[in-house]
């Protein structure tokens, strides 16, 4: 942790089902971004908010184009960090595995379990070999921000909880909800791995909110999800999230030092390859990622 200084945040929103846009940010225009890893999403949508830098993509595209499968995740996180994101506050729709956890609750997600399977997940590869830590897969500082603003709009919202990320696109059967209830497990979706996976390797810190859209397979009162229920419940959803990310970007305002939960240091250790055997080409593509650390 060398660098102290402080300097003014720059504020990712990551948009999920339901979510295609952020409205009231001034100077806001739609840029499109090249990446060495493929083209994002969607074009970014770049703008302030309360005299904050905000950078907001749509994780499926405008017109949900792209499925949980076939988002190109690294090249999502390449744009953020391009752009000098700092901070990412992720917005998903998931399904319930708890009673506890009605349509319309919001979760905001501490831990993660991947079951995906059929995804690009990491920055790392051949000439380039890295390790981050990934115990505390969300950074606590968005999370007290996010629940600040959640007390201040009176928008009720759960601290905690497992969300299990499986590949889809189809939902689960009632077994593998069973299985995933059993484990603990609060919600279910689709997106949040490698998403955040990839958050860390950029050293950004990263918080997801996580709204409920259905009871899953497994609730004995609940029909099977189907997707016209999920999208009435995130139309709902998002109309509320819009306003709570609207509160919560002064929270986190202020010009910060580096985490002190090390989510944006997380390259401090990582790089196993020794320096005369790095692929300059992966150093090249990976210039934003590595240039507080090479
Ligand atoms: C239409 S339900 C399935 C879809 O919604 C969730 O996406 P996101 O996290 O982007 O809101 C879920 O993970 C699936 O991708
Ligand atoms: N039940 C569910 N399973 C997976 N992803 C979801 N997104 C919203 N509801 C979901």
């Amino acid at each position: 942790m060398s660098d102290q200084h402080t300097r003014p945040p720059v504020i990712g929103v990551i948009g999920g089902s339901g979510v295609y846009s952020l409205d009231g940010l001034h100077g806001a225009e739609w840029v499109a971004i090249h990446t060495p890893f493929g083209a994002p999403s969607d074009d970014v949508l770049v703008g302030e908010l309360h005299g904050v830098r905000m950078v907001f993509l749509p994780r499926h595209g405008r017109g949900h184009r792209q499925t949980p499968s076939t988002v190109n995740y690294r090249a999502n996180l390449w744009a953020m960090k391009a752009l000098g994101v700092t901070d990412i506050i992720a917005v998903s729709a998931v399904g319930s595995l708890r009673e506890d956890l009605p349509p319309g609750s919001f979760v905001l997600v501490d831990q993660f379990i991947d079951r995906t399977f059929a995804r690009e997940k990491s920055f790392f590869g051949p000439g380039l070999v890295g390790h981050v830590p990934l115990a505390h897969p969300v950074c606590p500082r968005l999370g007290d921000a996010i629940e600040a603003a959640a007390g201040d709009i009176g928008q009720p919202i759960r601290r905690g909880g497992t969300y299990m990320v499986m590949e889809g696109p189809q939902f689960s059967t009632k077994a593998e909800s069973e299985l995933y209830r059993a484990w603990g497990c609060s919600v279910i979706g689709m997106t949040n791995m490698p998403e955040a996976k990839l958050a860390r390797e950029a050293e950004i810190c990263y918080a997801s909110i996580a709204m409920v859209t259905d009871f899953d397979g497994w609730h004995p009162d609940h029909d099977a999800v189907t997707v016209d229920q999920v999208v009435r419940v995130a139309g709902e959803n998002a109309a509320k999230v819009r306003h709570l990310l609207q509160a919560t970007v002064p929270h986190l305002a202020a010009p910060r030092p580096l985490c002190a939960h090390g989510c944006d240091t997380a390259l401090e250790h990582a790089i196993m390859t020794a320096p005369s055997q790095r692929d300059p080409a992966m150093i090249e593509a990976l210039r934003p990622i590595l240039a507080r650390i090479l």
